[in-house]
């Protein structure tokens, strides 16, 4: 089986690195050799072993009836989307972890897949080299599911380690997570929440049956953490991680991104560094958590291998995955209910009076910290008008 992969930077360079060093396993597990006949990419990568396959143009690709799957690493909408497209039309697999492209496009890019007999896979677009997508599709469609949360991006919680457990400071500790290849090409993505809130949205649309546009998730990053607020986290055992949610409620389901406060009953609390933690509730399974690499060259390539392999097996059936154009019935942000940390500068008095509270705690001069009784975001909107002088607040987790 011939297969072509678009774009050989951390994850593409990955995938080729997979395919060769479990050749001989892959080749006896899955019954075919799969050979990577092509890579395509803007630069040439003399001395390497894709030295003689490297094209410049897609159309060698998309032309050659040979190739049944193209691996799509690229990333990006742009070219990624029409070459997607064009493989899918041109009856090849297409594998990605371009989550980008998948929450933007993946309804119809899976419509076309399904038109085609082919299919459009995805399995490393969310929690790098973590079998949660497959676990959605399959092992859980007979649940009904309740909540997904977790820590969904590595550079994030990359960072907040390194702050936390070795007093780096966030720019050190992100340049080392991009010299690791876990981070974006536009950090931002990492920083403030989008990819968690591309990936919460992958997630939930596929474990509620029912379309989440990622753009209604509503979304806070990481990027506006300071030392101050891991000195408060210390100071109550507890650590700042990027959690993403989405929770079924009665009055529809809701979903978020942001930094959360998380104690050391709390398991996420123990999941560091660049590993990702996928909790899922289902109603007749209960908890299950799923953990593992969430970034990085061969954990995610391996995720896109487990699609690769798949496609092998049956490269002209579109395996049946749950993901609908239907939009997902939402529950108004403002009606969720949360428990707020606050810190502020202004009077302690006019604080406990609004909020209700009697506890204040001082661990940074000219400023004090406190916790909120469980609220609505709306109600916590209100009072939190009423205070002067709020610095920062931070939900639990
Ligand atoms: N890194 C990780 O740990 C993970 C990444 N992902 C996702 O996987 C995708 C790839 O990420 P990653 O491997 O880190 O990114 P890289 O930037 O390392 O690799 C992308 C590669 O694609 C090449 N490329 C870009 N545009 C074109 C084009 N128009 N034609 C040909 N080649 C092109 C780039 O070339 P050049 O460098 O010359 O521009 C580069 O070699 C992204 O969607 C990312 O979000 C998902 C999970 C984990
Ligand atoms: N930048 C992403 C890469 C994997 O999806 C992350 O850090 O999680």
């Amino acid at each position: 089986m011939k297969i072509a992969v678009l774009g050989y930077g951390t994850v593409g360079a990955g995938v080729v690195d997979v395919l060769t060093m479990n050749k001989g396993s892959i080749t006896k597990r899955i019954g075919t050799e799969i050979d990577v006949k092509y890579v395509l990419d803007l630069r040439d990568f003399p001395g390497t072993i894709v030295e003689n396959i490297v094209t410049h143009d897609i159309e060698d690709i998309l032309n050659d009836p040979e190739v049944e799957i193209v691996v799509e690493t690229m990333g990006g909408l742009k070219p990624a989307y029409e070459f997607t497209k064009r493989a899918l039309s041109a009856d090849k697999n297409v594998c990605t972890s371009n989550k980008e492209l998948v929450a933007e496009h993946g309804v119809e890019l899976c419509q076309i897949a399904a038109e085609h007999n082919v299919n459009y896979m995805f399995e490393a677009s969310c929690g790098g080299g973590i079998p949660i997508i497959r676990a959605l599709n399959t092992s859980l469609r007979q649940d009904e599911i309740l909540e997904i949360s977790g820590i969904l991006n590595g550079t994030t919680n990359y960072i907040m380690t390194s702050m936390y457990d070795n007093g780096e400071t966030f720019k050190e500790a992100l340049k080392e997570a991009q010299e690791k290849g876990y981070a974006e090409l536009h950090p931002e993505a990492d920083l403030e929440g989008h990819d968690a809130q591309r990936k919460i949205a992958i997630l939930s649309s596929l474990a509620y049956g029912h379309h989440l546009d990622y753009k209604k998730v509503p979304t806070e990053g990481i990027d506006q953490i300071r030392i101050q607020d891991i000195q408060y986290a210390k100071a109550m055992n507890m650590k700042i991680k990027l959690l993403a949610t989405s929770q079924v409620a009665e009055e529809g389901t809701w979903a978020m991104v942001s930094p959360r406060l998380v104690d050391d009953q709390n398991i996420l609390y123990h999941v560091d560094g660049v590993m990702n933690a996928v909790f899922v509730k289902g109603n007749a399974l209960g908890d299950a958590m799923f953990y593992g690499s969430g970034a990085g060259s061969l954990p995610t390539a391996s995720a896109v291998c487990a699609d690769v392999l798949d496609c092998a097996q049956h490269p002209h059936e579109t395996l049946k995955t749950d993901i609908t154009a239907e939009p997902l019935a939402q529950m108004p942000t403002d009606q969720v209910k949360n428990t707020f940390f606050v810190r502020c500068s202004g009077g302690e008095s006019q604080a406990k009076q609004v909020f209700g509270i009697t506890d204040t705690m001082h661990v940074i001069d000219g400023e004090f910290g406190f916790w909120t009784p469980e609220m609505t975001e709306k109600d916590f909107t209100k009072k939190a008008a009423q205070v002067d002088g709020i610095i920062k607040f931070i939900r639990r987790g």
